[in-house]
């Protein structure tokens, strides 16, 4: 195939501003939130409900009781290994996935609230990056078309403004607009995310939720990616949740750290807080023995045995059968997530015991 190459090569030194951000509103609020899934029945299943026969239908508990705010002009890492349940948690952040039960307040306001155009506001000024661009360009579509599509739609720029500022907003992601007439199959697979990220650009969101957004790429091309989003976060003023399996990745770009286990939120912390005194034992197993330099490749070495399934997980404490800690209470007692010092929450039975 034949790809452009990549338009930018940069220094892939990440340097995350820590901005101040602890007294700043929260954009997006969670309070309480769960998420649940009936799993699909088999077409046996299916006919006999229908028959009005009592189907047992498993129910997967993607995301249970979680409270989570994101300030202006916060990086919130979430981290959590595979189905833990962040992507859900993104979602229902980004407002494109309703919660099962709890509270999503935008803006202090709960967002089954809004009016259709507030609601619609609030759509646009919140924009998901997802791990793999590809499948949401339009491969039928030229990139200016892709760019240009939404701001012209929702009014953003006038039609005879539309060429000029698709040329901004590809500049702002790092691509040259001379190539804008391509299509996105053209491109290489960190130029398609800059595409996805001009995209988001160009509805002026303030609040970018990135799901697993470099997880799909090279090393290098991922740290020129991470450069982008906080250049971005300089120039445009912008939040981000972070979502990513990749402790690394979160270490160098978040000011807070929130780690989910089994849909849970056990731990959340200012980065430099949860790296250096990590407090629950899954953050612990996490970061034990993983080399600063090596935690890229081996951010989930240090925990032993199976996640559990979210559609029976373990009562009490959901890491309790790998906790080499678990005594009797946390088998039976869901730890509330308390606070440990300032700023650092962490739902442990054995902060009690202390
Ligand atoms: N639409 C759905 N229907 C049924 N189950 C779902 C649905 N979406 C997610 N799940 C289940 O919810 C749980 C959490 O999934 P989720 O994708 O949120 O986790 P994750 O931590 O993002 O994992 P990964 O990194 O592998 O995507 C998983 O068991 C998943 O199978």
């Amino acid at each position: 195939m034949n790809t452009v190459p990549e338009a930018r090569p940069m220094d892939v030194v990440l340097d995350a501003p820590r901005a101040a951000a602890q007294d700043a509103p929260p954009i997006v609020e969670l309070r309480g939130v769960s998420r649940r899934f009936a799993t699909s029945l088999d077409f046996a299943a299916k006919l006999a409900k229908r028959l009005g026969v009592k189907v047992r239908e498993d129910v997967v508990h993607a995301v249970d009781g979680v409270n989570l705010s994101v300030r202006k002009g916060e990086v919130v890492g979430l981290v959590g290994e595979s189905g833990c349940g962040k992507s859900t948690l993104g979602r229902m952040v980004a407002g494109i996935m309703p919660p099962t039960d709890g509270t999503v307040l935008w803006h202090g306001r709960d967002l089954k609230a809004l009016s259709g155009a507030e609601a619609r506001q609030a759509k646009l000024r919140t924009q998901m990056i997802f791990q793999d661009p590809y499948a949401s360009l339009n491969p039928r579509l030229k990139v200016a078309e892709i760019v240009g599509e939404a701001p012209a739609f929702h009014g953003l720029v006038g039609r005879g403004g539309l060429d000029d500022y698709v040329d901004e907003q590809l500049r702002r992601a790092g691509l040259d607009p001379a190539l804008k007439r391509r299509y996105p199959h053209q491109f290489s697979g960190g130029q398609r995310q800059r595409i996805g990220i001009a995209r988001a650009l160009a509805v002026q969101p303030d609040f970018l939720v990135c799901d697993e957004a470099v997880a799909a790429l090279d090393v290098s091309i991922q740290a020129q990616i991470l450069n982008l989003f906080m250049k971005l976060r300089r120039e445009l003023d912008l939040t981000y949740l972070f979502i990513s399996h990749d402790l690394g990745v979160v270490e160098h770009l978040s000011d807070r750290v929130v780690i989910m286990y089994l849909g849970r939120v056990v731990e959340e912390a200012p980065a430099e807080e949860v790296f250096a005194r990590p407090n629950h034992p899954y953050t612990r197993a996490l970061l034990a023995e993983v080399p600063r330099i090596e935690a890229r490749k081996r951010a989930f070495a240090g925990v032993k045995g199976e996640i559990p399934s979210p559609l029976n997980p373990p009562p009490g404490c959901h890491f309790h059968p790998r906790c080499p800690h678990a005594f009797d209470r946390c088998r039976v007692e869901r730890p509330a997530l308390r606070e440990i010092a300032p700023g650092h929450r962490s739902a442990c039975h054995l902060n009690d015991a202390a």
